[in-house]
């Protein structure tokens, strides 16, 4: 049928990708992963470093989410701690799907590899990360599709679920809306957007092991890294 994008969820999608696109982490950051030292334990480090700033990055990107900052405030706490792996996920992969920024894509790759992961891990990581460069998204299917992550209600200790819902339910109508119209040789686009989520979600159970299995070879984190995955 005729999909119609209204006024209003045009400014949303725009509210969105602005904030999308204003908070991205600093260059001095970002630009250590191109230096030249790449040991297990550099690129731990670098790893470390960048998904620190990352997580800054994303707590000033939720607090843009139109009406994410009317959620009761514990939910707010909530949501972030829930989702923002699987935000980091969906951000690294746009990396990785050598969408941006040019030139690391492969150093990137490289540091993931060589960081002192086991094994079991890299199959499905790269994995999703194959699945996502095969969807082109465009930046604002990037931007909702997080935004609808960070929006996921069934995390632990939610307690509105109900008003989260609500603002999930708009966004997956926007991205509903938007793939039709950006993807309208691909009725099934919206599908498999929403597949990826799933996906997600087993990374972030793979991701709880990959914590602990560093953390048995002495691995450091970051204070913020260590609120907000609950280590040490
Ligand atoms: C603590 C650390 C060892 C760690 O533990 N698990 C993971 C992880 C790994 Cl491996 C894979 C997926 C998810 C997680 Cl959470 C990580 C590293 O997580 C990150 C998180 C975000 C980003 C953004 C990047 C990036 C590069 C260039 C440019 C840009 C850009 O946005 O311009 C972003 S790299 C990067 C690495």
């Amino acid at each position: 049928e005729k999909v119609e994008i209204t006024k209003e969820q045009w400014a949303l999608i725009k509210a969105i990708l602005d904030a999308y696109n204003r908070h991205q982490i600093p260059q001095d950051v970002t630009k250590k992963l191109l230096q030249e030292q790449y040991s297990a334990e550099e690129n731990f480090l670098l790893l470390t470093e960048v998904a620190t700033s990352q997580v800054q990055v994303l707590v000033e990107f939720t607090k843009n989410i139109p009406g994410f900052l009317s959620l009761d405030r514990e939910d707010q706490i909530a949501l972030l701690k829930g989702s923002a792996v699987e935000a980091m996920f969906l951000r690294s992969a746009q990396v990785l799907s050598k969408k941006m920024p040019r030139g690391y894509t492969e150093v990137l790759e490289e540091r993931i590899r060589k960081s002192g992961m086991s094994e079991e891990f890299m199959t499905p990581m790269f994995n999703f990360y194959k699945n996502i460069g095969e969807l082109h998204m465009t930046q604002e299917e990037q931007a909702l599709l997080t935004t609808i992550t960070i929006l996921t209600p069934d995390r632990p200790y939610v307690k509105s679920h109900e008003a989260v819902e609500r603002l999930q339910e708009i966004m997956l109508d926007v991205l509903r809306k938007l793939c039709v119209l950006q993807h309208p040789q691909e009725p099934q686009y919206f599908a498999r957007l929403l597949g990826r989520l799933t996906e997600l979600r087993t990374l972030h159970h793979y991701h709880v092991e990959m914590l602990t299995s560093w953390k048995t070879n002495d691995h450091k984190f970051t204070p913020l890294l260590c609120e907000i995955w609950d280590v040490q």
